[in-house]
């Protein structure tokens, strides 16, 4: 599944003609609004792709920032979460995480930490941000504190997919914050892919380093 995903992203690239790509995937729970974000974000974008399968959409689209172009995949589900969980790929090598309640149901909100949990189990270092949406249904709700991203020290925002209010300040955020993550990385499972890409080199190098080691004998049996 690695490789044929990075195989795939390679592909993209020079497809795209970007310099970099990002996945970013979407949390929280049913009908709080992350298709309606997204779908609002596509209009904002220049030359914007959709993928639908059953389960999920998969939105492409090119931006650029600080000079590069990078392409973004967007991750939106269409319904898992009902259920409470996804699917491990769904987590697979996602970069940043858009984590959204709807400020009018509080059930909403009190998800966010089981959402969060989930996503740290998997991606325990990836950049979150969390939306609280639907805020043009009454503008009051702004004034109204929600600790949980303060206590977790993720990034906040107020948001309307409806009017617009924040949808591309959000994305343009979390994009920023999943390019510095992963220049940066140290994401367990990110080490340990690395080091494997790593191992297919070494051993590449050692066949072909073999007959030059048979000549100068054998080297110490570990
Ligand atoms: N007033 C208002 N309604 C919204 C907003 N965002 C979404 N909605 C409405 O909320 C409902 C659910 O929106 P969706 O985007 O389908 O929610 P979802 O989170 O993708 O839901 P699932 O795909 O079932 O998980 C729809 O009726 C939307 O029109 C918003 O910012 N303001
Ligand atoms: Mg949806």
């Amino acid at each position: 599944l690695a490789m044929d995903v990075r195989g795939i992203s390679d592909l993209d690239l020079e497809k795209y003609d970007a310099d970099e790509q990002v996945k970013i995937i979407c949390l929280g729970d049913s009908a709080v609004g992350k298709s309606k974000v997204v779908r609002f974000l596509m209009k904002c974008v220049s030359r914007p792709q959709q993928l639908s399968t059953y389960a999920l959409t998969l939105y492409k689209y090119t931006t650029t920032i600080n000079g590069q172009t990078v392409l973004v995949d967007f991750w939106d589900t269409a319904g898992q979460e009902r259920f409470r969980s996804m699917h491990p790929s769904y987590y697979h090598k996602a970069h940043a995480c858009v984590m959204v309640f709807d400020v009018q149901r509080k059930i909403t909100y009190k998800n966010l930490p089981n959402w969060y949990k989930e996503l740290r189990e998997y991606r325990p270092e990836i950049p979150c941000v969390v939306v609280a949406n639907k805020i043009d249904a009454d503008i009051k709700v702004t004034q109204k504190s929600f600790n949980f991203a303060k206590k977790q020290g993720l990034p906040f925002y107020f948001v309307s997919a409806a009017d617009g209010t924040n949808v591309v300040k959000v994305f343009k955020d979390a994009i920023q914050m999943a390019l510095s993550y992963k220049k940066n990385s140290s994401d367990f499972m990110d080490e340990v892919m690395r080091e494997l890409e790593n191992f297919d080199l070494e051993r590449k190098e050692e066949s072909s380093d073999k007959e030059e080691e048979t000549q100068q004998g054998k080297p110490d049996s570990a």
